[in-house]
């Protein structure tokens, strides 16, 4: 298969993935099944989303359930990074907030939230739509410590190399509303929540730092992660830090709806359908995006030559979240990262190609998802007299896929469920 095929069908590969993952369809199917938990409602719905994909989740949600229990009264509010919200939803509030780091929106927003679930009784509900982002979106600071505190220990946490468990171990014991406090707020009423996990082996307490979800995590485990990183805290902090989160929760139901084995899979079945051969080599992908890049290239290299671990024409597929320690000043994300290391280990082999793609549309503080790579990138590159190695020394994939032609540009997806990594052979 020419070089133009691969590049067609990984494309193709991406955009249907990205039909198959989008909130609406996960929501409506679940919906569909469990329609009959609305249906006996005696109170009020309340339907709060959050995250980089709640508008979706919301839209998808109003749509069915005001056709299938329009009795019923319903309180909608969508808290959304800035962008990522498409227009109103009839009955609900929407608010664009801060993300990765909470502002101003964001307590506004939190607290709006708070204001129309307190005091609720055992006859309501609360169907909580939640996917990744929701940490900086739905945030309300534990008693004196300010906004301007957790700004700061959010940027310190993130530059640090920590992962997300780790970073939310922190933010959940320093919050009002994390680690299951909002589930909590609104007890006696009962929360189901609708998660799409954008955290690897679907943690359900880390992802937006559980809001309502029994928190795994202790106190002791979050002052252990800011000695890790070297972060140092007010005493103020380090007392806040000392209030347990709750270890049970007797009013919550919680289910997963979409991850990135769901997007793995979807891959899966469609470059089967394209005469690939295809192999999930794993959904939990997090080592260095610079290695994985390296790596996959063997990978390539090997099915070039001896035809495995997969007969040509191959299709390899990872899921995950990789990270990247940035050291440079230029400017990218993890998915573009992995695609520059790639290209430069394959450069001048022919049908090769690979796309790295940040399923929620923004990779790193860039516009861009990611990058579609090949075996002339690298040369792209010096043909302008620049060097591939120096962009990656640098942490500047951005520019470096941009002056090949390479970038992965989708805008805000719309949802969040970690990132993709396709590689074809032909
Ligand atoms: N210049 C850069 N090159 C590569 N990666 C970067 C760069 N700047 C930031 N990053 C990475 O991008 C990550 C945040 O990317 P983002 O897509 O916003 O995360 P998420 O989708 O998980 O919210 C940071 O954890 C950091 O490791
Ligand atoms: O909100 C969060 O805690 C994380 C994980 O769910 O999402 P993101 O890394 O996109 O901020
Ligand atoms: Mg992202």
């Amino acid at each position: 298969m020419g070089d133009r095929n691969l590049r067609e069908d990984i494309k193709r590969i991406i955009e249907k993935v990205k039909q198959e993952i989008l909130p609406d369809s996960t929501v409506k199917f679940w919906l569909e099944k469990n329609i009959s938990k609305f249906q006996d409602l005696k109170g009020n719905l309340y339907d709060v989303a959050i995250g980089k994909a709640a508008w979706r989740m919301a839209k998808a949600t109003n749509e069915m359930l005001r056709e299938r229990i329009s009795d019923k009264v319903i309180h909608g509010v969508v808290v959304t990074k800035y962008n990522h919200s498409e227009g109103s939803i009839e009955n609900f509030e929407i608010y664009e907030a801060g993300h990765p780091i909470p502002d101003e929106n964001t307590l506004i927003a939190t607290k709006r939230v708070f204001e129309l679930t307190n005091n609720l009784k055992e006859s309501d509900m609360v169907l909580f739509l939640i996917s990744g982002g929701g940490s900086a979106l739905f945030e309300l600071p534990m008693e004196g410590i300010t906004l301007e505190e957790i700004q700061q220990l959010n940027e310190q946490l993130l530059k640090s190399g920590a992962n997300i468990v780790e970073i939310n171990t922190v933010r959940k014991h320093l919050s009002k509303v994390k680690g299951g406090r909002f589930a909590q707020h609104v007890y006696p009423a009962k929360i189901i929540s609708l998660v799409l996990s954008d955290v690897l082996g679907d943690r359900l307490d880390s992802i937006a730092s559980g809001p309502a979800y029994p928190d795994a995590t202790t106190s002791q485990q979050a002052i252990e992660v800011l000695r890790k990183y070297n972060i140092t805290v007010s005493d103020k902090i380090l007392k806040a830090l000392e209030q347990e989160t709750p270890k049970e929760l007797s009013n919550v139901e919680t289910f997963v709806i979409g991850s990135v084995k769901v997007a793995c899979e979807s891959a899966e079945k469609v470059a089967s359908e394209l005469g690939y051969t295809p192999l999930i080599l794993t959904t939990t992908l997090d080592c260095e995006a610079k290695e994985a890049g390296r790596f996959l290239a063997s990978i390539a290299k090997e099915i070039k030559n001896y035809d495995r671990p997969v007969k040509k024409p191959a299709a390899i597929i990872l899921g995950g979240e990789t990270v990247v320690k940035v050291r440079g000043n230029g400017k990218g994300g993890r998915n573009q990262e992995l695609a520059l290391s790639f290209a430069l280990a394959v450069e001048g082999l022919e049908n090769v190609v690979l796309c790295s793609f940040g399923t929620d549309g923004t990779d790193g503080p860039t516009d861009a998802a990611g990058g579609i790579v090949d075996g002339q990138t690298a040369q792209k590159i010096r043909k302008v007299g620049l060097s591939p190695e120096n962009f990656l020394e640098n942490n500047d994939s951005y520019n470096a896929l941009k002056i090949a032609g390479d970038l992965l540009l989708t805008g805000p997806t719309g949802t969040n469920v970690n990132d993709l990594i396709v590689l074809l052979v032909g």
